[in-house]
């Protein structure tokens, strides 16, 4: 008897069974602290594997994880370009595998793209809520792409934010940004104006060289560090990586794929996992940075939510 063909749950089936990204917070942070937690956490999740595709300035990321007390089991496929020519193509793209944890049948293939977006956006506000100053009012996003709608999404519906202000390259895309969501922003004609006096920063980018340098940021501000995810990019310049309390998704991923901590030398407080957890201290009153590389089995959760939620015909 052959086993139940996977089922396909496109973008449009993922978005509608996760329409906010904050329905994901329980699952994230309870994932963050078992990862962090080591074996007796129960999460299995290799450094991902990267592809580069040289010639086209592209990457293929392969991200498996189990998470035994989720009894889940996925792997994304992930590709991010650097310099995409069609415009119309997303610069990264997604699919994630669900596997049946009990025999290895494949369950189900989700678009990732979506997951990636909200997951990734709701890990930068879980490490906010922890580390960001109190009386927080100014909000900064450096970069206008997918990611930027997404942690503008649930930074706007999680914290009260007198101000939200976005800086990209290219203008356009920001002004864009700032018709297109819910809410003013002001729009700055450099990253420096943008950051200036901000309590909290979130740099989105494809950048490859630092575009946030220490000497902007105000003392005691809070940084999402969400872009630079090969070993030679940066996004943040060395003082800024060497002057603040610096945490991290995954320590081993951290010192094998982000440039703004190998090329800084900067050393790593915690995990956000063992602040979730309350073996780390937050220490919300110094500058802080969250060097985010994005982990598999934050893609397990969600990936496992989304499954659920369309099998209960949600
Ligand atoms: N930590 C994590 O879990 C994840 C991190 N990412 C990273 O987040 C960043 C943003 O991703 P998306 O929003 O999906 O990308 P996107 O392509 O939609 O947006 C990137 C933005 O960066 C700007 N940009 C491009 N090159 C630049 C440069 N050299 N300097 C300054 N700005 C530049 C673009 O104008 C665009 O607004 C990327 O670095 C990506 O790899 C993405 C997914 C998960
Ligand atoms: O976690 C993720 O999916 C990614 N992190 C950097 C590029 C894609």
């Amino acid at each position: 008897m052959g086993s139940t063909p996977p089922v396909f749950i496109g973008a449009e089936e993922v978005e509608k069974h996760l329409h906010r990204a904050s329905l994901l917070l329980p699952a994230l942070e309870a994932a963050l602290a078992n990862f962090s937690a080591g074996a007796a956490g129960g999460v299995v999740q290799p450094v991902r594997a990267v592809v580069p595709v040289q010639p086209h300035g592209g990457y293929l990321g392969v991200m498996p994880a189990y998470s035994a007390v989720d009894d889940a089991l996925t792997t994304k496929l992930v590709t991010f370009y650097e310099h995409m020519k069609d415009s119309s193509v997303p610069s990264h793209q997604a699919t994630i595998l669900l596997f049946d944890p009990r025999n290895g049948s494949l369950r189900a293939v989700l678009d990732g793209s979506v997951i990636t977006a909200k997951r990734t956006a709701a890990v930068s506000a879980i490490a906010t809520k922890l580390l960001m100053p109190a009386f927080a009012e100014v909000l900064c996003i450096l970069g206008a792409g997918v990611q930027a709608y997404s942690h503008y999404d649930i930074f706007t519906e999680l914290f009260s934010f007198k101000e939200v202000r976005i800086w990209n390259r290219t203008k356009e895309k920001a002004l864009k940004f700032a018709s297109s969501v819910n809410g003013p922003v002001r729009v700055c004609s450099s990253a420096q104006e943008a950051v200036s006096g901000a309590d909290v920063i979130v740099t989105v980018t494809m950048a490859t060289t630092p575009i946030l340098l220490g000497d902007w940021v105000k003392p005691g501000a809070h940084i999402n560090a969400v872009g630079a995810s090969r070993p030679d990019w940066r996004e943040l310049d060395d003082e800024l990586m060497k002057n603040s309390v610096l945490f991290v998704d995954s320590r081993e991923a951290a010192l094998t794929e982000s440039g703004d901590v190998i090329l800084s030398g900067a050393e790593i407080f915690a995990e956000l996992g063992e602040v979730v957890k309350g073996t780390k201290p937050a220490l919300p009153e110094k500058t802080t940075v969250f060097k985010s590389l994005g982990m598999a089995v934050e893609d397990t959760v969600a990936a496992k939510f989304v499954y659920d939620s369309w099998s209960a015909g949600n």
